[in-house]
């Protein structure tokens, strides 16, 4: 097997020796003896990753880094494989020298000397040079980020805590509205893609989603599906533990690049004071009061001020049930700049929910219940309706039936609009506060929201 791959390696060279070729050498080594050179590294990670890698490919290598959740392949020793980029073709060797072929070179210490050599037409090097190495970094970057750990933040007094972050959120597993899943992924992606964009617009490169709505809309599991989709991390903020501007900005100053920052129920974490430092009860803010109180200009600037550029490809997300508690000077393009309501469950939403704990597409008794949502005077949440088909996966028409009655029922019924205002004094910011104990028991029962029906709001958005 070694000879047939040395004769055809020898066959390939001399058959193309007439061209004009170009190859350009990646060494495992960076030059100079400065250590490992990184493109080495993802030249393995994005040749492994190359789809005629598992078509074509006789042997490949396997391997599974420490924090990475799936196997990765490489290449072989002196094995080639062929690519294409912008419409150009070039090949990839991985050549393993041993030490005796390597022991006259003195910056080569160690027994093997590997390289990765890329070869092209030499008529291609302007679009070769420097764009597809580039594209070879990008994409074993984004390879490696979306095979590793993901992790999830949450602030403690200035600092963040980190737990692994495995929310099994998608936007397949979501019930929303009919194209509302394919709007927001086309504006991820669209933000995703702009770099470029964004740079010569000279914007930084972030994105702010409001996503707002009543309890148990699935505002919670659109941000997981976000970071799942986007395979960023998560850094929740909670803001009655943030105690002033400063300690705001040290936190963004702390987040990484390509991540998620949550603030959930925006209008009930603080009472923010006015732009100018001062709360609603002594407008005259001084500077000593603006540095030591976390002021809703602090938080503008978080979202949208020089320090929000620190890190790039970032999204923010908050929370609210009630939008129009929310100063309008948070919520203008720029800051959020797509608002999407979560709703209660339409008839679109309920088959998906069906479809996910039930395993059902189509059912006798669908078009009786698609009558009953539309003549309804109740609307039920798609948490309501998912606790109801968890409680009955095993029996389908009992299922169906207790979800007919829920729109058909008179009882457990609120007005969602005079739900309490959940604001609290930023001073008691601690787990006893209603906010906190809010927080607190959303994150014991997530997915187990206790099943209240709402009347249909009189002026929806
Ligand atoms: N649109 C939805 N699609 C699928 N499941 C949903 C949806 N909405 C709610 N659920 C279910 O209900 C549970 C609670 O939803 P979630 O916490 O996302 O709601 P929320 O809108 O964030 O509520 P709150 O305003 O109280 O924070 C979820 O774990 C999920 O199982």
């Amino acid at each position: 097997q070694y000879i047939d791959r040395g004769l055809s390696m020898l066959w390939e060279r001399l058959f193309r020796c007439g061209d004009s070729y170009m190859e350009i050498q990646v060494d495992e080594k960076a030059a100079g003896n400065h250590g490992l050179n990184e493109l080495y590294r993802q030249t393995g990670v994005y040749v492994g990753s190359l789809r005629s890698a598992l078509n074509t490919q006789s042997r490949l290598k396997a391997y599974r880094r420490m924090d990475a959740a799936a196997i990765s392949f490489s290449l072989h020793d002196n094995d080639s494989i062929d690519d294409s980029f912008d419409g150009v073709h070039v090949s990839w060797t991985h050549s393993v020298m041993e030490k005796e072929n390597a022991e006259n070179n003195p910056s080569y210490g160690d027994s093997t000397r590997r390289s990765f050599t890329l070869r092209f037409l030499k008529r291609d090097r302007e679009i070769i040079l420097p764009a597809y190495l580039d594209h070879v970094s990008k994409v074993s970057a984004d390879i490696e980020r979306k095979s590793s750990q993901r992790f999830l933040y949450t602030n403690n007094y200035g600092s963040w805590e980190v737990t692994s972050f495995s929310h099994p959120s998608t936007f397949d597993s979501l019930a929303l509205d009919s194209g509302m899943a394919e709007r927001i992924k086309t504006d991820l992606d669209t933000f995703s893609n702009g770099k470029t964009f964004y740079h010569r617009n000279g914007r930084a490169w972030k994105r702010g989603y409001l996503l707002y709505g009543p309890p148990g809309t699935g505002k919670s599991s659109l941000i997981a599906a976000i970071a799942n989709y986007m395979q960023f991390d998560v850094y929740d903020l909670e803001l009655t533990k943030v105690s002033d501007n400063a300690e705001l900005k040290s936190l963004l100053i702390q987040t990484s690049p390509k991540s998620v920052i949550v603030i959930e129920d925006i209008d009930c974490s603080v009472k923010l004071c006015n732009r100018d430092g001062a709360d609603e009860d002594s407008k005259e803010g001084t500077d000593s009061q603006q540095s030591s109180k976390l002021t809703l200009s602090g938080l503008l600037n978080f979202v949208d001020g020089l320090w929000s550029c620190c890190g790039e490809e970032r999204i923010f997300i908050f929370t609210t049930n009630f939008k129009e508690r929310i100063d309008p000077a948070l919520l203008r393009p720029g800051r959020m700049d797509m608002h999407i309501l979560l709703s209660y469950c339409t008839f679109h939403a309920f088959k998906k929910l069906a479809n996910n704990y039930l395993g059902i597409q189509d059912h006798p008794k669908f078009l009786e219940l698609e009558e009953a949502m539309m003549k309804s005077s109740v609307q039920v949440t798609p948490a309501a309706i998912a606790e109801i088909l968890i409680s009955n996966q095993d029996n389908t028409d009992v299922a169906l039936n207790e979800v007919l009655a829920a729109f058909r029922t008179d009882g457990h019924i609120r007005d969602y609009e005079n739900i309490p205002t959940k604001h609290v004094d930023p001073s008691i910011g601690d787990e006893n506060s209603s906010k906190g104990s809010h927080r607190k028991s959303k994150r014991r029962y997530f997915g187990r929201l206790m099943p209240v029906f709402y009347r249909k709001a009189k002026h929806q958005d």
